[in-house]
Order: C-alpha cells, then sequence, then structure tokens
C-alpha cells in the first residue's frame, strides 16, 4: 500500500465531518465554524492542557486551592448557559488543528500522513502521570484509539468504531519527552479494517498495539 504524503499532515487527518451523523440517517447540520475562531482556539487548548499540568505538578496553598476552585466555578457558570448539542461543538472538532483542540488525550503533532499510515510526535505531560514518572496505563490506550481511530476513518472511509483494542506495555512510556508514534493499516476487508500502532522513546519502544474498528451499518450510533 503506497500513496503520497499529504503536504499538511494534521489539516483534516481523521475529520470525519458530517459522515458520522450522514451513516445514522441524521440529516446535515451547519456545527461551530472553526474560522471564526482565528488561533484563539488553539490558544485556549494549549492554556487548558498547561494548566492541568502546572497544577497536577504544583503544591499550591490552601488560600490559592480556594481561589482556584472559585475562578473555576465562575468560568463554569459564564460557559454552562452557551452548551450546545454535539455537533455545533468546537471541543475536539478541530482536525484542523494538532490537538483536535482539545485536552482529553495529549496532543498529537501529526508529521506526515497518507491513506494507509500516520506519524508523529506525542507527549505526556505530568497530567498522565500514573508512577514513578510513567504515564499512566489507561493514557497509552487514549492515544493508541485516538491515532488508530482517526487513521481508521480517514481518506473518506465509511465512519468506523473501535471493536477491539490490544494493548502491549513493553516497558515504561516516561512523562516530559516528545515520543514518536506510527500507526498504519495491516487490513481492510469488507467492514473490518485491522491497524497497528507503536509508541517509541528514541530507539526504545514503549508500547505497540492492534485494534479493530468496524465501519458502521446505517442507523448505528
Ligand atoms: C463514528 C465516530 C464518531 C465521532 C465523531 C467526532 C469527530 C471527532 C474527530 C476525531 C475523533 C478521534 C478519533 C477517535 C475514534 C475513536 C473511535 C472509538 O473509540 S468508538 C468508541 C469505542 N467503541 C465503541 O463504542 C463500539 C461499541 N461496539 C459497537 O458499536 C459494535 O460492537 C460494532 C459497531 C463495533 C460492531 O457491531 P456490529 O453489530 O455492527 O457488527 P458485528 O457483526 O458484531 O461485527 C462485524 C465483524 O467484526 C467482528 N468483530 C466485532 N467485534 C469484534 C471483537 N471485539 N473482536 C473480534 N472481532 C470482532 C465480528 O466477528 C464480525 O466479523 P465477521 O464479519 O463475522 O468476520
Amino acid at each position: 500500500m503506497t500513496s503520497q504524503p499529504n503536504p499538511e499532515p494534521h489539516k483534516g487527518f481523521g475529520d470525519l465531518g458530517e459522515r458520522p451523523w450522514k451513516a445514522a440517517g441524521l440529516p446535515a447540520h451547519p456545527g461551530a465554524d472553526p474560522a471564526a475562531y482565528g488561533r484563539s482556539w488553539e490558544t485556549l487548548a494549549n492554556a487548558l492542557s498547561g494548566f492541568l499540568d502546572a497544577l497536577a505538578e504544583s503544591v499550591p496553598g490552601r488560600e490559592t486551592v480556594e481561589a482556584l476552585a472559585a475562578d473555576l466555578t465562575t468560568w463554569s457558570d459564564k460557559l454552562k448557559p452557551l452548551a450546545s448539542p454535539e455537533r455545533d461543538r468546537v471541543f475536539g472538532r478541530r482536525t484542523d488543528l494538532h490537538g483536535r483542540g482539545q485536552s482529553m488525550s495529549p496532543k498529537l503533532v501529526v508529521i506526515r500522513s497518507d491513506r494507509d499510515s500516520v506519524e508523529g510526535t506525542v507527549h505526556f505531560g505530568s497530567y498522565f502521570l500514573g508512577g514513578n514518572g510513567a504515564v499512566h496505563g489507561g493514557a497509552i490506550p487514549l492515544i493508541f484509539d485516538e491515532i488508530l481511530g482517526r487513521l481508521a476513518n480517514s481518506a473518506d472511509r465509511p465512519p468506523s468504531r473501535t471493536a477491539y483494542l490490544h494493548t502491549d506495555f513493553r516497558s515504561i512510556t516516561p512523562i516530559g519527552p516528545d515520543l514518536s508514534i506510527r500507526a498504519w493499516f495491516v487490513s481492510e476487508e469488507g467492514r473490518k479494517r485491522i491497524l497497528r500502532a507503536t509508541i517509541h522513546h528514541g530507539d526504545t519502544l514503549c508500547a505497540e498495539a492492534e485494534g479493530l474498528f468496524v465501519a458502521l451499518r446505517p442507523g448505528q450510533p
């Protein structure tokens, strides 16, 4: 399987657009216009991730904790009235940005992608600490589902969902450094797409995964 690298690899990588909703038989929906935000949504997503890392690392005094809780509550109260249906939301839907404009999984920086494979870097901040400098064992399948799921749904393929995701933890995945991440198609037969991925720190294999993604039948959520 060979194809040309995408010159702007993160732009639209795994962008499902309206396909999931169409597959589920829902009408097209305008959604939020990413262009309306300029770079500000990216700045917000970076600030949010940076905040979570700083909070995870800090040992603040009681006054700071109380002030922070009050500030966060003020922002939640401002945002709650702006809640919108899933298809209109921006958080996690900005596939034109590295990291999709969200903080739930670490930022995936796509360096190269084509129809059947993708390569990039991932960096786990302190927010994703399990213990003793190693990434939490649940955060690793999270980034594997992200990269495999996006690749499985790339290049105008009909939307699919993860049926299984098998992860092998080969050595600790360190918090802090940029790690190399790679994913590729193994096979694509009927509705079944099998893909694999690896995470390396330098030459050390940290973790590897295999996922089965099954294309949704019409009306499947
Ligand atoms: C659509 C996405 C919408 C997102 C839109 C937002 C845009 C944001 C942009 C970017 C996002 C980033 C990207 C992330 C992507 C992440 C994706 C996920 O994590 S999805 C959440 C976790 N997964 C579930 O919740 C699935 C729950 N399970 C199901 O819904 C069904 O089980 C499903 C659809 C997977 C299959 O069910 P059946 O009834 O349609 O099909 P059957 O007949 O069971 O299976 C078909 C074939 O697959 C095999 N199969 C199914 N499950 C298997 C398994 N666990 N192990 C082995 N084989 C399995 C079967 O044996 C069968 O094979 P034979 O045709 O007989 O050869």
